[in-house]
C-alpha cells in the first residue's frame, strides 16, 4: 500500500515529508525495530520499559522505509509526526488490513476473573449455531480447529488488525476475544469495531499497575466506551448486575445493557440453582422464556461465567435449544478446576485462581463438596501486585486445612521475598513454605489422605515456570500425575 494512502485516515499535525511520501510503498508496519524489514513503516511507541523512538536508527538500518513519531526524532528518512502514536499504530493496522474488524462479529469480555471461561463458554455456543468462531484469549489464540500461541491475553492493535484480517480470510464471522485492562490501558484494542462487550466483575489484581480500584475499573470502562455512540448500529454490553463496579461499566456506554445475574433486577437471571460436585444445573429465566441449563462447570461464580454466555446468546436470538446443547457439552475449560484424575482415592484439582476473589470462589466451591480435607498449594507471581499476596495466602488459610505455600512465576523477583510478602503476618501451623513448587505438590500428594481435596493454585493451563526472563517447560497437571502415580506405585509394592 502507498504510504500517502495509508497515512490518509491519520491525524498528522506534522510532516517533514510531504513529497517524499508519494512514492513509497509501505511493505508491513512495525513497532519493534528488531522486526523491521526492507520498506517497513516504523511506529515509535512509548512503553513501560523503553521508549521506541530511540530506536529509529536500528528501523532505518534495517530497511524502515518511513517513521511514524511522537517526538522528534533524528533521521534521514521521512517521517510523520502525530500526538499519539499508540493510537496512530491502530489507525494504520486497521487500514492496512483492509479494517477486518467492521465485517466480523466482535465480541470483547473484560472483567478481572471469568473472561476465558465465558470466551470458551461462548464459543461452544456460537459454534453449535453453525458460526465460524475464532478465540484470542489467555490460553492462545484459536482459529477454526488451528491453535497459536499468545505471548499476551490481549495482544497488541497491530498484531489483532492482522490477525482480524486473517481469520476473515478463513471464513471466521465471529471472533470471541478478552479484553484485559492492560491492553485496554495501552491502547492495544483501539479501532476494533466491537458488537457486543462483556464484564464480569472486578476485585483485586494489577495494583502494580493501575492506581487503585478506581483506576482499574476506569481502564476496564474502556471498553464500554470504545463501542461508540453511532445509535444507527446494533450493539450491547452485558453486565454482571450483581457487581459493585456494574455502573461504571454501563455508565461509560450509551448503548442499552443486558444486565445478569441472581438477583431479581436482572434482565437475564438464574433460579433453582442446583450446584453438584461434578455438575451444576439452574433455571434461566429471560423476558421471553425459561429454560433449564446443565453445565459440568461447578461452583457458584461459573453461574455468572453461564449466564454471561447466555446473555450475549440471547443477544444474538440464539435458541435455548442450542444454548442448552451447547452447554451440556462443554467439558471444561483446561487449568480452570481441572481434575487430575489416575484412580487415586484423593482429588487433585489444578487451577489458574491468581487472585484473592478467585482463589477464595474456587476455594468455597471445594468447601462445599469436600469429604475431608483440603489442602492447597499456592503462591502468588513475582512483579505483579504485591498487594495481594497476603490476601491470597489468608483466603488459602481461611478455606483449607493445610497450605503449602510456595513459588508461582517469580520472574525477576526472589520466590523468598514473595513467599514473605504472602506469609510473614501469618502465625499457626496450618501452613508451610515449600520454595520449589515441584517439592510443594510432591508433599501435598504425599499428605493426602482419602478423600481429601488437593487444591493447586494459580498457574491452570500454564506449561511453563518464569524465572529471570526464561520459561522452564512446567505443568502443574503433568508434575501432579507423576507424583500421584508414584505414590501409587509405591503403596502398591509395599
Ligand atoms: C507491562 C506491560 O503490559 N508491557 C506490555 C507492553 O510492553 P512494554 O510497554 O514494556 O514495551 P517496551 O519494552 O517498553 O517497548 C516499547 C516499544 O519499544 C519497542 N522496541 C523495544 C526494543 C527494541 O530494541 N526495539 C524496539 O522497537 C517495542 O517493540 C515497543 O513497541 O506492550 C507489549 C506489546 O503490546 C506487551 O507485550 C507487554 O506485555 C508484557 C509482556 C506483560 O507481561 N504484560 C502483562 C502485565 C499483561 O499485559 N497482562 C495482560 C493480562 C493480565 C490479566 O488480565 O490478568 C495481557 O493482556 O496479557
Ligand atoms: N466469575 C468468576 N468469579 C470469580 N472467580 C472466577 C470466575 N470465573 C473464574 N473464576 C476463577 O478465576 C480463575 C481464572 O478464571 P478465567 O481464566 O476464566 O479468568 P480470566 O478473567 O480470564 O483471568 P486472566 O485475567 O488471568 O486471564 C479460575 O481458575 C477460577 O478460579
Ligand atoms: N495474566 C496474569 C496471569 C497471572 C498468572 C500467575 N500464574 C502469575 O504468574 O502471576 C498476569 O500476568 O498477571
Ligand atoms: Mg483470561
Amino acid at each position: 500500500m502507498h504510504l500517502h494512502e495509508l497515512v490518509e485516515s491519520l491525524n498528522i499535525y506534522k510532516t517533514d515529508a510531504d513529497e517524499r511520501l508519494e512514492n513509497v510503498d509501505v511493505k508491513n508496519i512495525e513497532m519493534d525495530s528488531r522486526k523491521v524489514e526492507n520498506n517497513s513503516l516504523f511506529v515509535c511507541i512509548k512503553g513501560t520499559q523503553v521508549d521506541g523512538h530511540q530506536f529509529v536508527k536500528d528501523a532505518e538500518e534495517n530497511g524502515a522505509c518511513a517513521i511514524v513519531a511522537e517526538d522528534t526524532v533524528d533521521t534521514t528518512l521521512p517521517v510523520i509526526y502525530v500526538p499519539s502514536t499508540v493510537k496512530a499504530l491502530a489507525v494504520l493496522a486497521d487500514r492496512f488490513y483492509g479494517t477486518p474488524s467492521k465485517s466480523l462479529n466482535i465480541v470483547g469480555i473484560t472483567g478481572t476473573n471469568g473472561k476465558t471461561t465465558t470466551t470458551y463458554l461462548l464459543d461452544g455456543i456460537f459454534k453449535e449455531n453453525n458460526q465460524n468462531t475464532a478465540i484470542i484469549g489467555t490460553i492462545d489464540m484459536k482459529i477454526g480447529d488451528k491453535t497459536y500461541p499468545l505471548n499476551n491475553t490481549t495482544p497488541d492493535s497491530l498484531f489483532l488488525h492482522k490477525h482480524l484480517h486473517l481469520m476473515k480470510e478463513q471464513g471466521v464471522d465471529t471472533v470471541i476475544m478478552e479484553a484485559s485492562s492492560h491492553a485496554l490501558h495501552q491502547g492495544r484494542v483501539h479501532g476494533v469495531q466491537f458488537d457486543t462487550v462483556v464484564f464480569t466483575n472486578l476485585t483485586q489484581d494489577h495494583l502494580d499497575y493501575h492506581l487503585n480500584m478506581n483506576d482499574y475499573a476506569y481502564a476496564k470502562s474502556l471498553l464500554f466506551a470504545q463501542l461508540g455512540n453511532d445509535y444507527t448500529q446494533n450493539k450491547i454490553a452485558v453486565i454482571n448486575a450483581d457487581d459493585h463496579y456494574s455502573e461504571v461499566m454501563s455508565k461509560a456506554s450509551p448503548f442499552p445493557f443486558i444486565p445478569y445475574g441472581l438477583t431479581d433486577d436482572a434482565y437475564i437471571k438464574a433460579k433453582n440453582l442446583d450446584l453438584q460436585a461434578d455438575s451444576t444445573s439452574f433455571e434461566v429465566l429471560t423476558p421471553n422464556e425459561q429454560f433449564k441449563v446443565e453445565s459440568r462447570l461447578t461452583g457458584k461464580f461459573n453461574i455468572y461465567n453461564i449466564l454471561a454466555a447466555i446473555s450475549v446468546a440471547y443477544q444474538y436470538r440464539i435458541s435455548s435449544e442450542i444454548i442448552q446443547k451447547a452447554l451440556r457439552n462443554i467439558n471444561g475449560v483446561p487449568g480452570r478446576l481441572e481434575n487430575v484424575d489416575v484412580g487415586q482415592p484423593y482429588s487433585v484439582i489444578v487451577d489458574y485462581a491468581h487472585t484473592p476473589d478467585s482463589l477464595e470462589n474456587v476455594l468455597q466451591t471445594l468447601n462445599e463438596i469436600k469429604e475431608n480435607r483440603i489442602i492447597t498449594v499456592v503462591g502468588c507471581g513475582g512483579d505483579r501486585d504485591r498487594s495481594k499476596r497476603p490476601k491470597m495466602a489468608d483466603a488459602s488459610i481461611k478455606y483449607s486445612q493445610l497450605s503449602l505455600f510456595t513459588s508461582d512465576n517469580p520472574r525477576t523477583e526472589d520466590p523468598k521475598h514473595i513467599l514473605k510478602d504472602m506469609t510473614g503476618h501469618l502465625k499457626g501451623d496450618e501452613f508451610k513454605v515449600i520454595i520449589d513448587r515441584k517439592e510443594a505438590i510432591k508433599e501435598a500428594i504425599w499428605t493426602a489422605k482419602e478423600g481429601d481435596i488437593i487444591l493447586i493454585a494459580g498457574k491452570g493451563h500454564e506449561t511453563y515456570q518464569e524465572v529471570n526472563g526464561a520459561r522452564h517447560h512446567f505443568d502443574d497437571r503433568e508434575i501432579a500425575k507423576t507424583y500421584i502415580e508414584e505414590r501409587m506405585k509405591e503403596s502398591q509394592s509395599t
